[in-house]
């Protein structure tokens, strides 16, 4: 008999994670039908509950799956609006909108940084950036925001672009979350270069301008379409057409999140 005491329903889960070890320790040895007692503690009653080891084993794997970060990649061309459609999707939906691209100016102009001369070749060339930098950041922001806000949902924009980005995601995170779908956002390459050269005007960032822009078209048609196809295989994919109006667009985004209720 394994006896777990615990002070409400809740918490028994937590309790759970404690002992998880030694409760399938003792599944090895025993039949499946060996009982647990669950002895309820809060004031003003004990409740006490016998059920069989394997039902809590159960409820402890969808646990650990529950609480799993739930992530959402978004994709597309530069200037598709992924950034624009991202705040308004925290907006309405509260997720955590983590883009790889800001992550990687940030580390860039961190004082002190050892990244810093390599990430800005590769943002003016518009190459990427060895995923083991990314990957790291990417893992410490979603730690950093689950410790200071609980929020375990998370939008990650411009990630993964390429075959390194999509192998050192794999190997590192992806048994540690839970990947609900993939945002496509889908746009012809003029009318992303027209956004991101208007951008340009005010952004200060060094790839707004039209000779950097060639070469991030280059590497999203080179690299990252690649990426959308594997995803489109698995049928993770949910494309949307971003030649329209922020608004409008974001109808067609909401549709999509909607359904994920
Ligand atoms: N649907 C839209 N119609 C017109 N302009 C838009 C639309 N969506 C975004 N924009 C504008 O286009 C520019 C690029 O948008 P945004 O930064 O959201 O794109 P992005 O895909 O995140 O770009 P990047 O990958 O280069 O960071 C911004 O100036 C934004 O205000
Ligand atoms: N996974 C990524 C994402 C971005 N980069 C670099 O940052 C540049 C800007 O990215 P945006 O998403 O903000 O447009 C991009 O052109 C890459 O140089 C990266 O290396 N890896």
């Amino acid at each position: 008999m394994t006896f777990i005491v615990s002070r409400s329903a809740s918490s028994t889960l937590h309790v759970l994670k404690s002992r998880w070890l030694s409760v399938i320790g003792r599944q090895q040895h025993t039949q499946s039908s060996v009982e647990a007692k669950l002895i309820f503690t809060k004031p003003p009653g004990r409740l006490q509950l016998n059920v069989p080891t394997a039902i809590l084993i159960r409820a402890y794997a969808a646990f650990i799956s529950m609480s799993k970060p739930k992530v959402v990649f978004v994709l597309g061309p530069p200037g598709s609006g992924k950034g624009t459609q991202c705040e308004k999707i925290v907006k309405e939906f509260g997720y955590t909108h983590l883009s790889a691209g800001d992550l990687l100016r940030e580390e860039r102009n961190r004082e002190g940084s050892e990244y810093g001369a390599l990430i800005e070749d590769n943002i003016k060339n518009g190459r990427i950036v060895p995923v083991e930098i990314t990957c790291a950041l990417l893992e410490n922001a979603m730690n950093k925001t689950k410790e200071a806000t609980g929020n375990d949902r998370f939008l990650i924009d411009g990630f993964p672009r390429n075959e390194d980005n999509l192998q050192g995601w794999t190997n590192k995170m992806s048994d540690k979350v839970e990947q609900q779908f993939v945002l496509f956002f889908e746009c012809s390459e003029q009318q992303c270069t027209e956004r991101c050269l208007k951008r340009g005007e005010s952004s200060g960032r060094s790839d707004d301008n039209a000779e950097s822009l060639k070469k991030r078209f280059n590497t999203y048609i080179n690299d990252t379409v690649g990426i959308i196809k594997h995803y489109e295989e698995q049928q993770l994919v949910k494309k949307i057409d971003a030649s329209a109006d922020a608004d409008k667009v974001f109808e067609r985004v909401k549709a999509i999140f909607a359904e994920q209720k």
